[in-house]
């Protein structure tokens, strides 16, 4: 293969991933110029290129060398990853970031009607899945011997078909399942997009290039999941509201002027801030609660 300078990058062309794919790099600072067939992203700012492509196809371009990374759900990697370590192989792409979107987990349904005990519970039944190789190695890990059945779309209705007793497929809010009269039974695996790379990274001017996209793609992540609050609360009450916040930087106590009893309270946290957060906090004591993003973040 020809050699490169330029980091090439493989993400879905279209599909759940794809926006949020070009968003989290568009935030990384990379600007592109699409090619007339929109299947190539030139890269304006540095030296890092897009190859606009089926999802399915993204760990083997990378297997190959065609590209450097790829952004892909952890369930397409991970079944490729499973492919190959059932032939003996080592596999050669890696997990390199968790990208924290696309989040869905690969599941065991069973219809409404089978009594779901337990793994063993499906011995001797059809599962449909498009996740062959996922599939067989948890029916493995369990000691169960089940026939797995290869389906490319449509999973859900193969047990109203009659080709499968159950399935194993993508779940997120579970209403494809209850459309067609199916329950959860076992989850096989968490996923999210994740950023996939080589299990050796490039050693040339790519290296240097990988290394600055990760430490931009960490600061877009880090961002992303911090939040600045800000309330007011009793000074006695301070310590019990601290410690229901998530956790991030120590918090900023303030006085306030006239409120000798009262400090105002500030703090980056890392996670995710619900209301329930919130409506502890209220009981703890805290009042004028504000939740507020953060654009940029430098230590
Ligand atoms: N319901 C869902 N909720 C959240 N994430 C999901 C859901 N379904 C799938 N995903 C994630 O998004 C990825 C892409 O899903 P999509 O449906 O776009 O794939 P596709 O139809 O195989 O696309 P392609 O045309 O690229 O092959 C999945 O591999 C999975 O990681
Ligand atoms: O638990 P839910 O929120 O219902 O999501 C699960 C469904 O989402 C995905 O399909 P998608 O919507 O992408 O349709 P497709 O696979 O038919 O393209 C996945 O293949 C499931 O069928
Ligand atoms: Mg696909």
């Amino acid at each position: 293969m020809k050699p490169r300078d330029r980091l090439r990058i493989a993400v879905q062309k279209s599909g759940r991933l794809g926006d949020p794919s070009q968003d989290l790099l568009a935030r990384c600072g990379l600007k592109f110029r699409q090619s007339r067939d929109k299947l190539f992203c030139f890269g304006e700012s540095l030296a890092i290129d897009l190859l606009l492509v089926r999802d399915d196809d993204i760990p083997g371009l990378i297997a190959d060398g065609v590209c450097d990374l790829g952004i892909v759900g952890r369930n397409v990697l991970a079944e490729q990853q499973a492919a190959v370590a059932a032939r003996g192989e080592t596999p050669a792409v890696d997990e390199l970031r968790p990208l924290g979107f696309g989040r869905c987990r690969l599941s065991i349904a069973v219809p409404q009607e089978l009594d779901y005990a337990g793994p063993s519970s499906l011995a001797g039944l059809r599962v449909a899945t498009t996740y062959p190789a996922l599939t067989a190695a948890w029916f493995a890990a369990n000691g169960v011997d089940a026939k797995v059945v290869l389906l490319k779309g449509s999973v859900e209705i193969a047990p109203k078909l009659g080709t499968a007793d159950a399935i194993c497929d993508l779940v997120s809010t579970g209403s494809t399942l209850v459309a067609n009269q199916l329950r959860e039974a076992a989850a096989i695996l968490d996923s999210e997009a994740v950023l996939a790379g080589a299990g050796v990274a490039p050693n040339d001017e790519r290296g240097e290039l990988l290394e600055l996209l990760l430490r931009r793609i960490d600061g877009v992540i880090q961002v992303r999941e911090s939040k600045l609050v800000m309330l007011h609360a009793p000074r006695a009450s301070i310590a019990g509201i601290a410690r229901l916040l998530p956790p991030g930087q120590r918090p900023t106590i303030t006085p306030i002027e006239g409120s000798p009893d009262e400090v105002a309270l500030q703090a980056v946290c890392h996670g995710a801030i619900t209301w329930q957060h919130l409506e502890d906090m209220k009981r703890a004591g805290a009042s004028g609660m504000l939740v507020l993003p953060v654009e940029k973040m430098l230590a």
